[in-house]
């Protein structure tokens, strides 16, 4: 049984490949309970195949993954009970209301129907989106598109929230207002976040503990601050994962296939 000292999501010597090409290559990860966690890396690192292998949605055929203590293979559904996603592709469906979409979803988690309404009005709350939540999400900013889904992925009340670069294509304004956001939910329910994101600069203001990924590695892990101060004062994140990699986080990239995957829920977010 789990309990807090429990680690949140353990992974040990996972691998995945995609025909010839290994996109995660042997991680070992340990996120403990009730932190915010950041999976740094630049597209095509293996961000989101880790993510995805963690949520159940890709098999892991290579180590093992635990979540709470419980084993993704052999406890599938319990592990998805556990845990709300917000992946890059977005979810929410523009002919409804934010307050219809959120519903759509505590009916899917299996919300139990008598708390369903306090539930949705209360996680829209948690967003700053009650006041708008009867507008159809067509009308949506960007920022609160990525707001209405942190809802969905909340309404079920999981003990993990894993966020794939819920900031991307945003203005910095919107950016910062979703964080703050994860923030105080994480803050009032005590629930673990793993988030990825290739913004440096928010892993160092709002994660506790980041792991720095490239070419399907974990090149370091550790608080910001601690990865930083191995490296001289004055570093930032940005520095480390230089000095890790050899590589500038610009430079590289996943391909045609992660510029267009970016571009694209950049274009539909903006
Ligand atoms: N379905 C797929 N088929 C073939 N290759 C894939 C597939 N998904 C990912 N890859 C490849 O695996 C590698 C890791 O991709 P992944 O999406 O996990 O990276 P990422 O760090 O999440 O980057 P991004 O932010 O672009 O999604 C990349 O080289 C990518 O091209």
């Amino acid at each position: 049984m789990s309990s807090d000292a429990t680690p949140a999501v353990r992974c040990t010597g996972i691998r995945h490949s995609f025909g010839e090409k290994v996109a995660v290559d042997g991680v070992d990860l340990e996120i403990a309970a009730g932190t915010v966690f950041g999976l740094l890396g630049p597209n095509g690192a293996g961000k989101t195949t880790t993510i995805r292998m963690i949520t159940t949605l890709l098999p892991v055929k290579t180590g093992t993954i635990e979540v709470h203590g419980l084993d993704v293979t052999r406890r599938k559904m319990a592990v998805r009970r556990l845990i709300g996603y917000v992946p890059q592709q977005l979810s929410a469906d523009s002919a409804l209301s934010g307050r219809q979409n959120v519903a759509l979803f505590a009916r899917l988690f299996d919300v139990p129907r008598k708390a369903r309404d306090e539930q949705v009005d209360s996680v829209l709350a948690a967003v700053g989106l009650l006041d708008d939540a009867g507008r159809p999400a067509g009308e949506y900013s960007g920022g609160m598109i990525r707001r209405l889904e942190l809802a969905q992925a909340l309404v079920s009340s999981p003990r993990l929230l894993i966020l794939d670069e819920p900031t991307i294509g945003l203005d910095p304004v919107a950016r910062t207002t979703v964080w703050e956001r994860i923030e105080g939910i994480r803050a009032e329910t005590g629930m673990t976040v793993l988030v990825t994101t290739h913004y440096m600069d928010e892993a160092e203001q709002y994660c506790e503990r980041v792991a720095l990924m490239h070419r399907g590695r974990i090149r370091a892990q550790g608080t910001p601050a601690e990865l930083e101060a191995g490296l001289g004062p004055e570093s930032t994140l940005d520095d480390v994962f230089r000095a890790v990699t050899g590589d500038q986080l610009e430079e590289t990239s996943g391909g045609m296939r992660g510029v267009r995957a970016t571009r694209r829920t950049a274009r539909r977010l903006g």
